[in-house]
């Protein structure tokens, strides 16, 4: 009888504790992600969502626990150099500049190029290529952060409120190519109040972080 040993997870969040200003935000979290998943984060305001997201990114450092890709822990500086090279980051600040054809520039940056057009075009920004990032709306400026995250294609994504201001159509085109990411093995972690369609998802519900006082949600109920 052969024992075949269980695939590694690409990221594992073993007993991850996050604390900020001496307050504890995440507690425990222990997830395991393959290639080909999504994991879905929900939770009231403040729950801890972007500490989340902001932590696997490396912008923050687990208090207790470990984060591992490829069993290697990220903190570690060799491996750090590495994984964030992994990571294709999207928040709700767009760091978008000048002209549409910043797509363009970050995939140079990244020593690629050859997407940016398409990119643009599936996002629905291709007729307005020519114009100054300042003159798009606010979901114009979310589809081109998508583009973005096309043209740079990179396996992890980490998606802070990423359907914020778009449209139906653009909420859909956005579960199309979270769709599309994880059929090519890409790994997808989205922080959401709004809902997206996305098959088969892990979901975490972060607990609320302060006990509840009366709001004025409450008087209205
Ligand atoms: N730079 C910081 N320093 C200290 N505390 C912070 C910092 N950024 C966020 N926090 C605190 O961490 C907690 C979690 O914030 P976080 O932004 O992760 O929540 P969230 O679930 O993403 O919320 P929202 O749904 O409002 O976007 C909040 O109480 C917040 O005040």
């Amino acid at each position: 009888m052969s024992l075949r040993k269980a695939p590694l997870p690409r990221l594992l969040l073993n007993n991850v504790s996050c604390m900020r200003n001496a307050q504890t935000i995440l507690k425990n979290i222990n997830v395991s992600v393959h290639d080909g998943s999504a994991l879905v984060l929900t939770g009231a305001n403040g729950a801890g969502k972007s500490t989340f997201l902001r932590m696997l990114a490396g912008f923050s450092r687990p208090s207790a626990g470990e984060i591992l890709w490829n069993g290697h822990d990220i903190t570690q500086s060799g491996v750090f150099q590495q994984y964030k090279l992994q990571l294709n980051w999207l928040s709700l600040k767009d760091a978008i500049k000048d002209k549409l054809n910043n797509v363009q520039w970050f995939e140079l940056l990244e020593g690629k190029s050859g997407k940016a057009m398409d990119s643009l075009e599936l996002m629905g920004l291709g007729r307005l290529i020519n114009e100054k990032a300042r003159m798009l709306s606010m979901g114009q400026r979310k589809r081109l952060q998508l583009a973005r995250l096309l043209a740079i294609d990179r396996p992890i994504w980490l998606l802070d409120e990423p359907s914020v201001a778009l449209d139906a159509d653009g909420t859909r085109l956005l579960e199309y190519i979270i769709s599309e990411h994880r059929n090519k093995g890409g790994i997808v972690f989205v922080a959401t109040h709004l809902p997206i369609e996305i098959r088969d998802s892990m979901c975490l519900r972060l607990p609320q972080r302060f006990p509840r006082r009366k709001t004025m949600v409450d008087l209205l109920d």
